[in-house]
């Protein structure tokens, strides 16, 4: 050993490119009592990898030393180490991080952005059957083409630069829902991508089984006993949350939303867990489905022989039956204007009048009104009266569409299968392309279009098993638009049909609307309606 060597207060050795020693100092010596020359360095560097010029290398109990390897001559690298007080803490933080990635329930994998598998965890053996170790280095293109993988949602977040996900069937018939995100670097470049990878069948086991703690825990008292519920959005817990704190303040509610979104059950569910439920009753009145003619009538009420036709007793409104309870509005943006003025006067002097009727009659009722129009712009346009839009406009509840809470859609879908299934005394399944095709789909009529559709599955699919195959037309069309493959003339045109009519359905509250509205006449309408199982609201 050199004099310089040796005197150097730290560890110190000279190895070769074949990992031999050839020199070390005392202080090498110390640390390492069994170091010799000609020994492979590896054996007290078990981290050792020659691949980088410069590198930290540890000991093989994480001790304190680290050692940073520099080129020294030509064929030789000197190993310098050095004690560090921080690397205790350091190591320490690696090593739970590091167990934690072990243990997670669910699988992780990690690729770099060409998609060489960095690191796996010990989840991934539970869910694909195949040791972790076996992915590492290995390319996901390569696993694809060992049919170890279907699709690579890696290869799919590379492409795209977005979170992904994916339902897919792995070798041993898991069904597995993996995301992907990709991790990048301050240029935005994507240095990594990570995937989680849950096995479904087992979530939706877990899900259903603790949907009931789910609530608790967030101190949300939502009563699931009668009409079952389903609420896991973050949102929507804190919209459900703000519904319970209000329901016993005579406040009007408008609940704003998209058609098919949950407005009713939320208006249920406010008067649920309302002190009116003691004393009065939840009446419900779909002013859109209701004929203008005959709207007035069914919520005041009429006289004995108010008109023509009407019962020789009279008839109380929808008013007189929600005394002291509830009356829910709906679509409270078909009101007619001379309605609407009627509405105003209920809610600021608590009387209602009856048709054909002289006197005033007081009556205890809270309003709920729902709508899936925008009630403000329908105010600038002098079809909505701006008066009684802030009158309504009290608390205000918006239920974001299904799209923005897409986290619901697995457990809705496991929710009305078991319904359907138990209903129909059936034992249907979903297979699992069936199963990505309901999780990805963007569902423009929301919550219902999804019961609607897994109703229709349940009953009119022969097999145990539902696949692709059984989907309605209309839904396999947006399948090949996926795909980028040519659909017929036909399909296009009923595409085309069911698109505009969808449009229609949510803008017009009945069918004779919708028939104005595309110029064509209502019978049309209803038998279109039903071809393409779009539900207007009078058929509810
Ligand atoms: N959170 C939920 N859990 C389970 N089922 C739900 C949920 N929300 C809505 N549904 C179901 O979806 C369907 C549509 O819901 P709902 O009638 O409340 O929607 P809506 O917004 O009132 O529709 P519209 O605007 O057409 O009146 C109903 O069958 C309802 O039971």
């Amino acid at each position: 050993m050199n004099v310089e060597f040796s005197q150097l207060p730290f560890p110190v050795a000279l190895i070769n490119q074949a990992f031999k020693v050839i020199q070390f100092n005392e202080s090498f010596k110390n640390i390492f009592p069994n170091a010799e020359v000609d020994i492979d360095v590896r054996e007290f560097l078990p981290k050792y990898d020659n691949e980088f010029d410069y590198q930290l290398l540890m000991n093989e109990s994480y001790a304190e030393h680290l050692f940073i390897k520099n080129p020294y001559t030509k064929e030789q690298y000197i190993l310098i180490g050095t004690k560090s007080d921080g690397f205790h803490k350091l190591k320490k933080e690696l090593k739970d991080i590091e167990a934690y990635f072990e243990e997670v329930y669910e699988g992780l994998y990690i690729t770099d952005a060409q998609g060489v598998t960095l690191k796996t965890n010990k989840a991934i053996e539970r869910i694909t059957g195949i040791p972790k170790d076996y992915y590492t280095g290995k390319n996901v293109s390569q696993l694809m083409e060992r049919g170890i993988l279907k699709n690579s949602v890696t290869q799919e977040v590379v492409k795209t630069g977005k979170t992904v996900s994916l339902v897919q069937k792995n070798h041993i018939g898991n069904i597995t829902l993996l995301t992907g995100s990709p991790i990048k670097n301050k240029k935005g470049e994507i240095e990594k991508v990570v995937t989680v990878i849950r096995d479904l069948t087992e979530l939706n086991r877990i899900l259903t089984e603790n949907s009931h703690f789910y609530h608790e825990k967030d101190n949300v008292q939502i009563d699931t006993s009668d009409n079952g519920v389903i609420i896991k959005n973050k949102q929507m817990k804190t919209i459900y949350q703000q519904a319970r704190r209000i329901a016993n303040f005579d406040a009007t509610v408008l609940i704003l939303g998209e058609t098919g979104v949950g407005k009713d059950v939320l208006a249920k569910f406010i008067y649920n867990n309302s002190n009116r439920k003691e004393k009065g009753k939840l009446v419900k009145v779909n002013c859109g489905a209701i004929p203008r003619e005959l709207l007035e009538s069914e919520l005041f009420g009429y006289e004995a022989g108010a008109f023509t036709g009407a019962s020789k007793k009279g008839k109380p409104g929808m008013f007189e039956l929600a005394d002291k309870g509830i009356l829910f509005l709906d679509e409270i943006g078909e009101l007619p204007l001379n309605l609407q003025v009627k509405l105003l006067r209920v809610l600021q002097e608590g009387e209602i009048q009856k048709v054909g009727s002289t006197k005033v009659q007081k009556v205890d009722v809270r309003i709920i009104a729902a709508t899936n129009r925008n009630l403000h712009e329908m105010v600038m346009r002098g079809e909505f009266r701006e008066d009684l839009y802030y009158r309504l406009n009290v608390i205000p509840l918006y239920i974001p569409p299904l799209q923005e809470r897409r986290d619901e859609i697995l457990p809705l879908i496991h929710h009305f299968l078991s319904k359907f299934n138990k209903k129909y005394l059936l034992n249907k399944e979903f297979d699992y392309e069936m199963m990505d095709f309901l999780i990805s789909y963007h569902w423009p009529g929301n919550i219902r279009e999804l019961a609607n559709l897994i109703e229709r599955l349940v009953v009119t699919t022969p097999q145990d098993k539902i696949s692709l195959e059984h989907l309605p037309i209309e839904y396999k069309k947006s399948i090949k638009e996926n795909t980028n493959q040519p659909i017929s003339l036909k399909d296009a045109v009923e595409e085309t049909e069911r698109k505009l009519l969808e449009k229609a359905a949510k803008k017009y509250g009945n069918t004779y609307e919708i028939a104005r509205a595309l110029k064509t006449s209502q019978p049309t309408v209803v038998r279109k309606l039903k071809k393409y199982n779009i539900k207007p609201k009078s058929n509810e």
